[in-house]
């Protein structure tokens, strides 16, 4: 295991091209322009651009051949001022160090804005998980597990599915850990099936949570649901399950798309025969449909809202311009570089930033890890009911700060969750 410098490589690319920042530093200039409307610190500013460590892990793999392939994992811990470090881990081939700390610090800024007792994390290994088996999946999972096992832990950092790992993964991640441990220890992890202490409704939550962010904007923007169109990028766990809840809630969903391309259909798509990346990966363009569109075009289309729900860095400088969305509502992790944030801002394109639009899953993850601190089980209907008073009180926190201060959605989502860090800091009085 070696800790790398947590600033390694970080100013390197603060000079690049737009379309190549990389999530820590968008995350930074985000930072810094949504400070100047909080009273907070310039030294908190200063030390939350930095996460507190980055744990490098070397994860060597038997193939089902024999032979032995060693990847690369990351855990990266923001902050961790309001409680235990949570986010999730990616299996992805782009995960990198610098990936994980700019998301581990959307993760702080989602946990505050939500009002959870947790801080940033977020980590994964750099690997194509298609191309293992399932065995070898298993494996490289419990050694990541094993080798992360000095930095994480039920009060310390508890990590969660995202992209390319899910329940049956963090299900191994727990196992691998328990017997490390010799105790089963359901609260390392969360996002678990729910017959070992998984949460009913985490699957869909980041997709529910986009999908209520995306009700509230258009009744903010005095539209109606039933006569809304709407776009998604992505068919996994955020992208098929906000379309379906929005499909229910009567908007009509006329594209989708996965990594391979987009079907549309002008007159809505029947959303619930389409499968999810989880039911059968690659399947979206197997579907009947009037037309089909490439991942660029989806996100082009004259739609009411589109919803990025898939990989970062998709709205850019270049195309920016070119969204005819009247709302986007972010379902990834960070899809619109910061270039192209500032045009759509002068667009007057609203865009409901991702740490407050997909925060229904790391609030399902508290719920979880409440359920296995405490030993009991909440119901499906529990849970959705509590993710949307959660939702609904971190919306009306953040409305407010749009009103009061003229600001867009993404500041305004800053400013709340800033003070409450900035607030957590003063009263322990740790500084910086
Ligand atoms: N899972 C979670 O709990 C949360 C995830 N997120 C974020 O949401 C985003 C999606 O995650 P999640 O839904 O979990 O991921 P999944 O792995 O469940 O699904 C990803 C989906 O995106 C598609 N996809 C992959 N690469 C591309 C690409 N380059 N262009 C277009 N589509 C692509 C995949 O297609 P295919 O099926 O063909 O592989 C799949 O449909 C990520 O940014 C993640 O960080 C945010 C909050 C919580
Ligand atoms: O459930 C969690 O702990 C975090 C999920 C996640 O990684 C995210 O919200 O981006």
């Amino acid at each position: 295991m070696t800790t790398i410098p947590p600033d390694q490589d970080a100013d390197s690319e603060s000079g690049s091209g737009e379309e190549l920042d990389s999530a820590l530093v968008t995350a930074r200039r985000q930072l810094e322009r949504a400070a100047a409307h909080v009273d907070v610190d310039d030294g908190v500013v200063e030390r939350l651009k930095h996460p507190t460590r980055v744990e490098q892990v070397s994860v060597p793999l038997e193939r089902d051949d024999g032979s032995v392939d060693v990847f690369t994992g990351y855990r990266a811990q923001h902050d961790d001022v309001r409680g235990p470090y949570k986010g999730g881990l990616r299996f992805h081939p782009e995960v990198n160090a610098d990936e994980c700390v700019g998301l581990s610090m959307w993760m702080t800024w989602k946990c505050a804005v939500m009002d959870l007792p947790f801080g940033g994390g977020k980590g994964g290994i750099s690997v194509n998980p298609k191309e293992l088996s399932e065995a070898e999946t298993e494996r490289l999972t419990r050694r990541f597990a094993e080798e992360l096992r000095y930095v994480i832990g039920p009060t310390t950092d508890v990590p969660a599915p995202d992209m390319g790992t899910d329940a049956q993964t963090m299900a191994w991640f727990m196992d691998a850990y328990s017997m490390q441990q010799g105790e089963t220890i359901p609260g390392v992890v969360t996002g678990k099936p729910p017959v070992i202490g998984g949460s009913y409704g985490r699957q869909e939550a980041p997709g529910r949570s986009t999908a209520i962010a995306t009700r509230e904007a258009v009744d903010y923007y005095d539209r109606d649901l039933k006569n809304t169109t709407v776009a998604v990028q992505g068919f996994g766990s955020v992208g098929a399950n906000a379309a379906r809840l929005l499909d229910e809630w009567g908007a009509s969903v006329v594209a989708v798309s996965d990594v391979n391309g987009a079907i549309y259909d002008p007159d809505g798509l029947d959303i619930d025969s389409i499968p999810t990346h989880e039911e059968e990966p690659e399947a979206v363009l197997e579907q009947d449909a009037p037309e089909t569109l490439t991942n660029e075009e989806i996100l082009e289309l004259d739609v009411d809202v589109l919803i990025p729900a898939a990989v970062g860095n998709v709205i850019t400088a270049d195309n920016a311009g070119d969204i005819e969305a009247d709302i986007v509502v972010e379902g990834a992790n960070g899809p619109t570089t910061f270039a192209a944030d500032s045009i759509l801002e002068e667009r007057d394109v609203p865009v409901i930033p991702d740490f407050l639009a997909n925060a229904g899953g790391v609030t399902v993850s508290y719920f979880e890890w409440l359920q296995d601190i405490n030993r009991r089980k909440w119901s499906l209907e529990e849970v959705n009911e509590e993710l949307e008073k959660k939702m609904l009180d971190a919306w009306e926190d953040v409305q407010s700060e749009v009103e009061a201060k003229d600001l867009s959605w993404r500041d305004a989502a800053y400013v709340v969750a800033l003070s409450r860090i900035a607030e957590a800091k003063s009263k322990r009085g740790l500084w910086p």
